[in-house]
Formats: C-alpha cells, structure tokens, sequence
C-alpha cells in the first residue's frame, strides 16, 4: 500500500509544559501526527514549507532508504535545503517492522519540535512477525524543552565564549510537559491549558500492553519507568531483542524500544509514567504522564512520580545496554571479520577560540553542496577531498585528561567505503574540555543497522578487545551510547548506495561538529530527483 501525506510546515504558538513558544509544527501540531504503515509499503509525505523565513529538510531516522538516498532528508548531505514556500515529496519505503521516528535535520531546528514517530508493523505471518504477544499498545515520545528559542541556542553556541544551552526546562511526554508557572516570566505561562495536561494513556486490567517508546531529545539521556509495572524489554531500533526485565529503561535520543507491560497493578488508582534525566546532573523536573486504570479516569496517582536511578550510576547504564542481544529467533549473524577499522577519538575541542566537538582532532562542517549531488556529478570543488583520519594516537593519549592540546581543525572531508565491504568503527569516549567530566554520546547511523559488538568502559585496545566481540547474537541498531570514558565498537555493511551521515544525536553536538560522513556505491545511485538541488555548487542543475 501507498500512504500519502500532505504536511504543511508552520511555526505556532504552542504550550507543550504551559509556557508559550513559537514551535515548528506540522499541520499545526508538535508532535507530528504518527506515521502508521505495514512493512513493506510506500510512503509519500509531500512537505510544504510555510516558515516564512525558514529553510526545512525532515530526515526519516531508522529508515534505510534503500534505493532511495534521496529521500533522507539530511540537509547539506543529501539535499538542499527546502526554501520557504517550496515544496519537496519524500518518497520511501518501509521494508522493515517496527518502531522508528523522523525529524528535522537542519540547523538546530529539531529542537524547535519538529518531530514524530513511525510505527510500521510486521507483514502478518511473514518472517518477521513479532515473536511476542500483546493485546494492545500505545506510542510514547519523549523529548527536551527549552524556551529558549533554537536561534538563542545556535547563537550561543557559536559565540566566544560559549553560551552553553543548559539543562532544559522540562521533559515532554508526547509532547506535553508542565513547568511551574511561578517560575515563568509573567504572561507567559498558563497551567490551566488543556494543552499542558499530562497525557493519558489507558489500560484495561489484566492486559498485556507494547509500548513503544522513542527518545528525540535534544540533549539529555533519559531513564523511563511505568511506576510499579516491570517492562519486558522486546524491540531495540527495529529488531525484536532476547526479552529481559528492568524497572526502568535507559533510553539515549535517537533510540526506540518497545516494551511489554502487565496491567496488574491495583486497578482502583493510576499509575506514573516518568521520564528522568540521567548521565547529566538533572536540573528538569521529572517528566510525567498517567498510566490510567478506568476506575482512575484521567486523575493523578497517589504517589510521587519515581525519580529513576542515580544520574551518575554509568555502570547501570552499562550492563542495560550489554543486557540488549538479538531475539534467538531473529539473529543476523555479523560477518566474522572487517575489511577496514575506523578508531574514533570524541573530544571537545577549541577552534578559533570556538567550543567544537571532533573526531581524532577533526570538526565536521557541512558543505552548502550535499555531498550526494556533488559526488555523483564529480562537482570535486564542493568539499574536501581529503579524507579524515582513520585512528588517533591510542597508545600514548590518555582519555581521563583533558585534551593536551584543545585545537582542532575542522573540515567536510568524508569516508568513502568499498562497495559492499565489511566496517569496524570503534568510538572512544574521552575527557571533555573541564577535567573529571565525560558526557554519554547517542551515535546514529543513516542508511544502516549495524551489530553492536562490544562496549566498555575504559581505553580501547585494538590489540586485545577486538577478541571479546559478541559475533553470535550482537543486537542490530541504528543508534548506540558511548558511555562516559567508554568505547563502544560496532560494525556494518557499506552495501547501501548513497551517502550516509554519522553522528551524535545530541543537537547542540552535531552543530557542534560532532559527526562524519561516509560515501558507498556512489556509481549505483539512480538518477537523481532535481527536486534535490537548487544550492552550493548544484544551482542550474548541478552540471559541471
Ligand atoms: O558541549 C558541551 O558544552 C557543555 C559544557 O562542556 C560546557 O559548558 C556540555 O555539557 C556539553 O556537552
């Protein structure tokens, strides 16, 4: 089947936790609506860009985009950007079950709430039926708010010094938060909107529920917790997961999970659903929604909402995401070895005076040419066509110190990779600028699910960590965390023709130059659409 949309994008003002701001919305509302489909079929989603001053481009995240790189939707990488009163068609397929997202991916500007999830389910009876069981289900994005606007954040961020964006001001259930009026500039906030009541999300007794639950945050790495009901971990990013409990789910922006729940708890009061910040010293309120027994109608629980784990237990982080294995049943071996090994140092740097982040000592910065149309034109002018490096010093930098020297350089080189070969990329985390600090990096990979094969914590060692692989059930992900002065290796197969961003999903990172690109069977990319083009070097056309 054929789904098509037709969106119109707007800024409003909206009150997602009370306090009025202008949000980027589709058809009127942030979140966007829910893309429903079947594994399999197409959808069309034709983009009207009503920002009156504003460039657009919506990426859609987990999915591969095979045949159709084009169609990603990442600015600079894969197309320009859509000009105010323009319209672009996004057309792609779904060729996988499962619980996935799309986005803004342009300039900062996901953050302003543009942003929705895609539930695709599996073809019934087909091979990748769920190997699960349930009776109903409901979809739970969760997310970071500011009120600052993205333009106040971007700014600072590039300023000398640096206005770092902070800790925001509340975390969003499916868009709705509540922030404490009292502490509101006056006029600004309303707690009587309907607009900022917590979601509800009901419940019959005795029912077992999926919930699916994806993290868009800007910045913070979340834990999610339905009070008093343990959740049976199923789904990671697409691939049903070797089912295991927890209390509560660690969840890093860029990820999706789905999770089983039993309704039953007392069924005469309601239940918190609670999001906390982790990985960061939390300075945001706990976000909150309603886990609603019918007797409970929309009232709130009794209790106070759960504050999670401790924000600084990096090891309970740890052994969640080592816990996340594939399904027995649904195991994609990796191939047994790589052709080629990227070791990627994550530092916070200085450029100009300028806080970067960077990858062994380079800052990635977006060509105004996407690389898609320049290297399949051979517009060679539009980047640097020196590739960036592939390792770092590994036996003498010590990634519990500061960086010795904070410079870096910055550049818009990229990766080209063999068709169809084999890639390691392992990311070592390492000390931020200020000493005794290392933040958790979410990585999310366009085009691709790769094999998580390890993490640790601690100094990676090509020599001896390479052996303790996990190559029989490795999870399949489209977003993984580097923990705090953790590595964590991963592998795929460049066997996508297009060109593929990799990144940290933490907004304010990627502008920040936290990312690489990498290129794949460039020659195998059909025509492209000229709906692509328009900027950079691929004006008129994009001829030579
Ligand atoms: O890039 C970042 O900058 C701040 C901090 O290092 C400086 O305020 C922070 O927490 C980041 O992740």
């Amino acid at each position: 089947a054929t789904h098509h949309h037709e969106w119109e994008i707007s800024y409003q003002f909206k009150s997602p936790d009370c306090v009025r701001k202008l949000a980027v919305t589709i058809n009127g509302q942030s979140p966007g609506p829910t893309i429903r489909a079947t594994q399999g079929d197409t959808i069309v989603v034709r983009l009207n860009n009503s920002l009156l001053t504003e460039n657009v481009a919506i990426h859609w995240h987990g999915i591969r985009q095979i045949g159709t790189p084009w169609a990603d939707g990442t600015e600079g990488v894969t197309q320009c950007p859509i000009l105010p009163g323009d319209a672009f068609t996004y057309t792609f397929a779904v060729d996988r079950p499962g619980t996935y997202m799309y986005h803004a991916h342009y300039g900062m500007q996901r953050s302003a709430g543009l942003y929705g999830m895609i539930v695709v389910a599996a073809a019934p009876g087909g091979p990748d039926a769920e190997p699960f069981a349930y009776d109903g289900e409901h979809a739970v994005l969760l997310n970071d708010w500011w009120h600052d606007s993205v333009y106040e954040q971007a700014a600072g961020l590039a300023s000398v010094p640096m206005r770092w964006v902070g800790e925001p001001h509340s975390l969003l259930i499916n868009g709705r938060g509540r922030f404490n009026c009292s502490a509101a500039a006056e006029g600004t906030c309303n707690a009587t909107l309907p607009e900022c009541d917590a979601p509800v999300f009901e419940v019959v007794p005795g029912k077992t529920y999926r919930f699916r639950i994806g993290s868009l945050t800007s910045l913070c790495a979340l834990n999610f917790e339905i009070e008093g009901h343990p959740m049976t971990v199923v789904e990671a990013d697409g691939h049903y997961v070797k089912p295991f409990v927890v209390n509560n789910l660690n969840i890093y922006s860029g990820e999706t999970y789905s999770v089983l729940i039993k309704a039953d708890q007392d069924p005469s009061r309601n239940y918190w659903l609670a999001s906390n910040v982790v990985s960061r010293k939390p300075g945001t309120p706990t976000g909150t929604a309603i886990l609603s027994y019918a007797a409970g109608g929309r009232s709130p629980p009794p209790t106070a909402p759960p504050t999670g784990p401790a924000w600084n237990d990096t090891m309970y982080r740890f052994q969640q995401s080592v816990a996340t294995v594939a399904h027995p049943a649904h195991v994609e071996p990796p191939p047994p070895r790589a052709g080629r090994t990227l070791l990627l140092l994550n530092t916070q740097n200085k450029i100009d005076g300028r806080v970067r982040w960077a990858l062994n000592n380079v800052s990635f910065k977006l060509p105004h040419t996407p690389y898609l149309v320049a290297l399949k034109r051979g517009l060679l002018g539009a980047f640097d066509q020196r590739p960036p490096p592939e390792t770092y010093e590994h036996q003498s930098y010590n990634i519990y110190d500061p960086p010795p020297n904070p410079n870096a350089t910055s550049s818009d080189g990229l990766y080209r990779l063999a068709f169809g070969s084999v890639v390691d990329v392992v990311l070592q985390n390492a000390n931020m600028l200020a000493a005794n600090n290392s933040e958790t990096h979410p990585w999310h990979l366009h085009g691709h699910d790769f094999w998580v094969l390890g993490y640790g914590i601690g100094r990676f060692d090509p020599a001896v960590h390479p052996a303790t692989y996990n190559l029989k059930d490795p999870i399949l992900k489209n977003t993984v965390a580097v923990h705090p002065y953790g590595w964590t290796a991963l592998r795929f197969k460049a066997d996508n023709p297009g060109v593929w961003a990799f990144h940290c999903h933490i907004e304010a990172h990627f502008f920040m130059g936290m990312g690489i690109v990498f290129e794949e069977g460039i020659e195998r990319v059909a025509e492209l659409p000229g709906e692509i083009m328009g900027c950079g070097k691929t004006k008129g056309g994009g001829h030579l």
